[in-house]
């Protein structure tokens, strides 16, 4: 197996101000020394107008931390009011951008066709898609979930090369865990992140598929990021509610990196 370096990626979702941005920026670097990030990746994912602050931070103080976008548009440049591009994210520094999470899908109709796009902008632009499947409770109590996330797996990744898949991090978030408090139990993590691994093999090839990393997201703590990346096929964590206190943040990346604490 691959030694994948764990990523822990602090989605803010719409919550922050630049200004409380760079306030929570300074307090995860200031609780994470450096040895930590030799064992895990770190990255924070705020709103599009706390980025350039954040990038100015990152920049000035050479922080080991990135940074990345919540969304992505399919297009380049143009008549699209609201929405923001690969090229604008890429020169702000952006090195991830979160792709088909569940609230754009949900509140947003993005369908898996316009993901499938908004993944090629975002390769096409040097950035890495974090590609989030996951679903419904409907779904798991059906217990078609395995399938259902395959299936968005591969609709989202449609048309690219095995080289391309490479490049892109797959986050599995069961929608019924998101922001309730009710986290998948880590035998349910790793069942799902394994079969989108083997799914991976199967299509493109297990040395690329060995490479991907598979995050779990999904009312992430400090309490449960220790036993959730102890399993074989999850290599860390998308993180939205915990990932606003900086001191429970930094515990969390701490953890994933194997401790001790901060
Ligand atoms: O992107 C992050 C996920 O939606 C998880 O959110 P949560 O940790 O608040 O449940």
């Amino acid at each position: 197996m691959a030694s994948r370096k764990p990523l822990i990626a602090g989605n803010w979702k719409m919550n922050l101000n630049h200004f409380e941005a760079i306030a929570l920026v300074q307090k995860i670097a200031f609780a994470l020394p450096a040895k930590y990030f030799e064992k895990v990746d770190v990255a924070v994912i705020p709103p599009f107008t706390d980025i350039r602050s954040v990038q100015t931070l990152v920049d000035g103080d050479k922080l080991l931390l990135t940074y990345g976008a919540q969304d992505i548009s399919a297009h380049d440049a143009g008549a699209y009011t609201g929405e923001v591009s690969g090229p604008m994210l890429a020169k702000l520094g952006c090195t991830f951008v979160v792709v088909g999470h569940s609230e754009r899908r949900e509140y947003h109709h993005e369908d898996d066709e316009l993901v499938n796009r908004k993944v090629r902008a975002a390769l096409k632009h040097g950035l890495t898609p974090i590609l989030c499947v996951g679903e419904r409770i409907e779904v798991r109590e059906q217990g078609t979930h395995v399938e259902h996330c395959a299936a968005q797996l591969l609709a989202a990744l449609k048309g690219l090369k095995a080289e391309q898949v490479r490049q892109v991090v797959v986050a599995y978030e069961p929608v019924w865990a998101i922001g309730t408090g009710r986290v998948a139990t880590p035998a349910d993590a790793q069942e799902v992140c394994g079969a989108l691994r083997a799914k991976l093999a199967e299509k493109y090839g297990a040395e690329i598929a060995d490479a991907v990393r598979v995050l779990y997201g999904g009312s992430v703590k400090s309490g449960n990021i220790a036993d959730l990346v102890k399993q074989d096929d999850v290599d860390g964590a998308l993180v939205g509610g915990a990932s606003l206190d900086g001191e429970e943040f930094a515990k969390l990346c701490a953890l994933a990196a194997g401790g001790p604490l901060p």
